[in-house]
């Protein structure tokens, strides 16, 4: 939800009820009050008035960050209304500098802008701000948080991270599931061949491709319900922007009723559950009928859960919990970046044609391509690591939480504060990148600068205790659907269009789609 919506949510009591196209002004507003919201409105002000006159204010009297200065009740919210948060954030850090403070409803906010600040989030206190902030989204839709990508820092937490990392996505897991990663590419390629000649949106057909292959890597070939899966995922991606009104003023629960997001979100958990709650009760007849294990991830969760091994138990929740987290964390984030990547391609034909040639020449004389064929790409490579670096799908990666009070640049961080990290105005930082703002994959050609968590500047995946644990699997499936997009086909712009009229803006949300999705033209490769 944008946050100028989010902000007359607060301000109307109820769901913005205004046309997102027509100016925001006062008379607007004023049609939709009534006189509950009045009622309410002024309780909340007396409540407020009462609040900040009552308890000292703690940050004054520790040595916070500097930041914008900040209006009573919602702080600094105004200055990210109406703006995608990290061009705000970025836009704000050249003022007031690589670490802000800023108050965000209620919440005491720090945001990190710099790669050698980042680093001492991500290093020197990775364990101080290793936990997550509580939120609605956890709390209803992840079983109370008791998932991983929001669950908190704990002894639970980290012997789920490490079931994850070691048993559901290790590079072995991942490679197992090539036959479905085969199966889902093939059937998108068909279906670009069936459109050949005719300019296709291709957002929807990837996005579905890719959670194809999350839902047969989680369940199986018996995966239920996958087209209400992807609309539930989708619905939630559009709620969730990180931002919404509830989360900013955790003191007023009520907020979360009157704004309409607790039934959403409740109405979309409910059907998760129902969908989850069929396949796990049809996987453990089964189990019990045949004895034998299949290869999935509802498997390998099953047997750990049954082995009576682990330190604390898990239940049939947290094994849901986890798969919401396969599901948002593993299809919008790869889906996004296959249509970046062709995006940027599309806008530069010269980086298109390097990567088209020696695709064309790796796979020269292939009818048919296999994953073991994608080692031989090396420019392929560069050109998914520029478009990670420039269009990072969580720009702001997803917040921390201080557990253990520490410092960063000399400033206090208190216990409970949110932390969060601009990866995206590390990526574009003048002082790290060369023409940081240009779609270069060369500058990674001979450079040791990764993904991998450790260069500050380029952490599209986060670092530290916190990293996503999905990068092979993430990285396997958008590698290989583009090279098969490339070698199979070439692509062209609507008549009319050229590359400079490709409209490069972001949606706003919790993850950077593209505002406009890209439609192209494919034609089959003649030489094939
Ligand atoms: C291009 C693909 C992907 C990108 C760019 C991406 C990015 C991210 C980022 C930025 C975070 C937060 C890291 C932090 O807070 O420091 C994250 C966390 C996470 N991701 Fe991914 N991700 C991708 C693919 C996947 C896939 C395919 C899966 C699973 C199938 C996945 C599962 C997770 C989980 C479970 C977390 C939570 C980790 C934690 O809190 O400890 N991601 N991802």
């Amino acid at each position: 939800m944008p946050l100028n919506h989010m902000f007359l949510e607060f301000i109307n009591g109820g769901p913005c009820i205004i046309n997102p196209l027509l100016p925001l002004s006062i008379s607007s507003v004023t049609m939709v009050i009534d006189f509950t919201f009045i009622f309410l409105f002024f309780s909340l002000i007396i409540y407020f008035f009462f609040i900040f006159n009552k308890k000292p204010n703690r940050s004054n009297s520790r040595n916070l960050p500097p930041g914008p200065p900040k209006l009573p009740i919602i702080g600094n919210i105004h200055q990210i209304a109406g703006a995608l948060p990290h061009h705000a954030f970025r836009h704000l850090a050249k003022k007031y500098g690589p670490i802000m403070h800023m108050q965000l409803g209620q919440i005491s906010t720090i945001i990190v802008s710099s790669p050698h600040l980042a680093k001492d989030v991500f290093k020197t206190n990775d364990l101080a701000l290793a936990s997550r902030p509580t939120s609605l989204l956890a709390d209803i839709v992840l079983y109370g948080g008791s998932d991983v990508a929001l669950g908190p820092y704990g002894d639970y937490w980290r012997q789920l991270k490490k079931i994850i990392t070691v048993e559901l996505l290790s590079a072995k897991k991942v490679r197992s599931f090539s036959s479905f990663r085969q199966q889902e590419v093939g059937s998108f390629v068909e279906f670009i061949r069936s459109a050949s000649g005719k300019p296709v949106t291709i957002r929807e057909k990837v996005t579905k491709m890719i959670n194809n292959i999350v839902c047969k890597s989680s369940f199986g070939d018996n995966c239920k319900q996958q087209d209400v899966l992807i609309e539930l995922v989708d619905e939630l991606g559009r709620l969730v922007s990180g931002f919404y009104v509830a989360d900013l003023f955790p003191e007023f629960g009520f907020l979360s009723v009157i704004s309409g997001m607790k039934s959403k979100l409740t109405t979309i958990h409910k059907s998760l559950d129902r969908i989850f709650d069929e396949i796990f009760e049809e996987r453990k007849s089964r189990r019990l009928r045949n004895g034998e294990s299949e290869d999935d991830l509802l498997d390998v969760l099953f047997t750990i859960k049954e082995s009576g091994g682990l330190q604390i138990p898990i239940t049939d929740n947290n094994i849901k919990a986890v798969f919401v987290n396969m599901f948002t964390g593993g299809t919008d984030t790869s889906a996004m970046t296959i249509e970046w990547a062709m995006t940027e391609m599309m806008k530069n034909p010269n980086v298109m044609e390097k990567a088209q040639k020696e695709v064309r020449e790796t796979f020269k004389g292939k009818k048919t391509i296999v994953e073991d064929d994608l080692k031989d790409l090396v420019y392929l490579k560069l050109v998914i690591k520029e478009t990670l670096r420039l269009h990072p799908p969580l720009p702001l990666l997803l917040p921390r939480e201080c557990m253990e009070q520490c410092q960063i640049d000399g400033y206090d961080i208190p216990i409970k504060t949110k932390v969060i990290v601009n990866a995206y105005a590390c990526a574009v930082n003048p002082e790290y990148w060369e023409d940081a703002e240009s779609f270069k994959p060369e500058r990674f050609d001979k450079s040791s600068v990764d993904f991998m968590g450790t260069n500050f500047e380029f952490v599209p995946f986060g670092s530290g205790r916190r990293m996503c644990p999905g990068i092979t699997f993430g990285l396997t499936s958008i590698e290989f659907a583009l090279a098969q997009m490339l070698y199979y086909f070439d692509w062209k712009l609507p008549s009319g269009l050229s590359p400079k009229d490709i409209d490069m803006t972001e949606n706003d949300g919790a993850t950077a789609t593209q505002k406009v999705p890209l439609s192209v033209t494919p034609t089959l490769n003649s030489s094939i």
